[in-house]
């Protein structure tokens, strides 16, 4: 199936099966890793909405959930500036953060938001993303301990992520058709 956004054409790429098996493993992992710890999972609003919500219904640790509201991209391009747009509100000086991302992309966000977020002294911060783009990854984020799936460097849309504020209410994700 494809999908049109605008002047953009977008094609079938992960479907929910799929994710939906992915972020079962993903929960495993932090099941195991986050036994006796009481973390804090900040979703990086808006594209991590749907991640966050079938990843958290998949974990069985005691956690709490937070959000932080970042943007910087327009069309299809990483302004390269890193808007906050709303904080956090709970203390988290020596809590342990899971950040959840939809999607890594140059890496200016995690960046950004790491550096942030480690003025505020946690005890640990890990990030779980979706998506990882490594071809377009300019940062070295030693953080990164959860990735869903590693993709090509092509704009991908659905499953909470956008073009131009479209497209993030479907379950499956597409990739734009050259
Ligand atoms: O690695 P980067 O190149 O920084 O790109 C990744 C970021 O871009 C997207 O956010 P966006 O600014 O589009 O806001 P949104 O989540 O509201 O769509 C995405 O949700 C990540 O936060
Ligand atoms: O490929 C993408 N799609 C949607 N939003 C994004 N933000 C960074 N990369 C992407």
């Amino acid at each position: 199936m494809e999908l049109t956004i605008d002047d953009k054409t977008f094609e079938s790429f992960i479907d929910y099966d799929l994710i939906e098996k992915r972020i079962r493993v993903l929960a495993i992992q932090i099941n195991v890793d986050y036994e006796n710890k009481v973390p804090i999972i900040i979703g990086v609003l808006n594209g991590s909405f749907m991640f966050m919500a079938d990843l958290m219904k998949q974990i069985e640790i005691s956690c709490e959930a937070d959000f932080i509201k970042v943007s910087s991209y327009r069309d299809m391009q990483s302004t390269g500036e890193v808007k906050e747009e709303l904080g956090l509100s709970i203390d988290i000086e020596n809590r342990d953060i899971i950040l959840i991302e939809d999607i890594v992309d140059t890496g200016n966000t995690l960046e950004y938001l790491i550096n942030k977020l480690k003025t505020k002294s946690p005890a640990s911060i890990k990030v779980a993303s979706l998506l990882l783009k490594p071809d377009a990854l300019q940062k070295k984020i030693d953080e990164i301990a959860y990735i869903g799936f590693e993709i090509t460097n092509d704009f991908v849309v659905g499953y909470g992520l956008d073009y131009n504020g479209i497209g993030r209410n479907t379950k499956n994700i597409y990739r734009i058709k050259v």
